[in-house]
């Protein structure tokens, strides 16, 4: 179950979640949208276990993976040490899977400074999808990514069969995806089921 329950988070004076209470598909790409600052990086850091909620329960499958709003890239590593960072002795051979799957195919030696801004989120993007977690947590995704190849490589996150919760406020990428969860905000006290 994928669930958040009555839970409440504030920043100082600060209410962003009131008694919020929602209930996510195990499935499939739920998008969030969403006014800026309304709290959807917020509810993706609850779910990843980042934020402390002041009441309230959080439920989510084991190891959730979630890509921050920031690329958080290393000047130092290279594209493809980027990802072989993150895998495991026995999977370094998935290097050029994860490339591929954000189309970084021919980068591998390639360091950060020279990527453009839409190639370094997608390697963000790879580095997260790399993790293998139970849960994809994506904060805005595809900032900087052409349309067309956003929907190319959402189709193959899709194809990866783990339950994805992405925030956008790109509406061809929110379309893409099964279902969305509109959040009005601040704050967002709400009880809604996704569907
Ligand atoms: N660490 C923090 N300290 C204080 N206030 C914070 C902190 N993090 C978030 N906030 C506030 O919480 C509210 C929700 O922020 P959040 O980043 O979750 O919004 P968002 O919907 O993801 O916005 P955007 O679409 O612009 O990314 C905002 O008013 C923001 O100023």
């Amino acid at each position: 179950m994928i669930a958040v329950q009555n839970i409440t988070v504030r920043f100082e004076e600060k209410l962003v979640l009131d008694r919020f209470s929602l209930q996510f598909p195990e499935n499939g790409l739920t998008a969030l949208s969403g006014p800026s600052g309304c709290g959807k990086t917020t509810l993706l850091r609850v779910l990843a276990g980042l934020q402390r909620v002041e009441e309230g329960t959080v439920t989510v499958p084991r190891n959730p993976v979630i890509l921050f709003q920031e690329d958080r890239l290393l000047p130092w590593r290279t594209v493809g040490e980027h990802i072989s960072d993150v895998l495991p002795k026995s999977r370094r051979g998935e290097v050029s899977r994860w490339l591929e799957l954000v189309e970084l195919a021919g980068e591998e030696y390639t360091r950060p400074a020279t990527l453009s801004g839409g190639m370094g989120r997608r390697l963000a993007l790879a580095r997260a999808l790399a993790l293998g977690g139970g849960l994809l947590l994506l904060d805005e995704p595809f900032t900087g990514v052409d349309a067309p190849r956003a929907e190319r490589i959402l189709g193959r996150i899709r194809a990866l069969g783990v339950p994805v919760v992405l925030s956008s406020h790109e509406r061809a990428v929110v379309e893409l995806c099964d279902r969305v969860i509109s959040l009005e905000g601040p704050p967002l006290h709400e009880t809604s089921p996704a569907v």
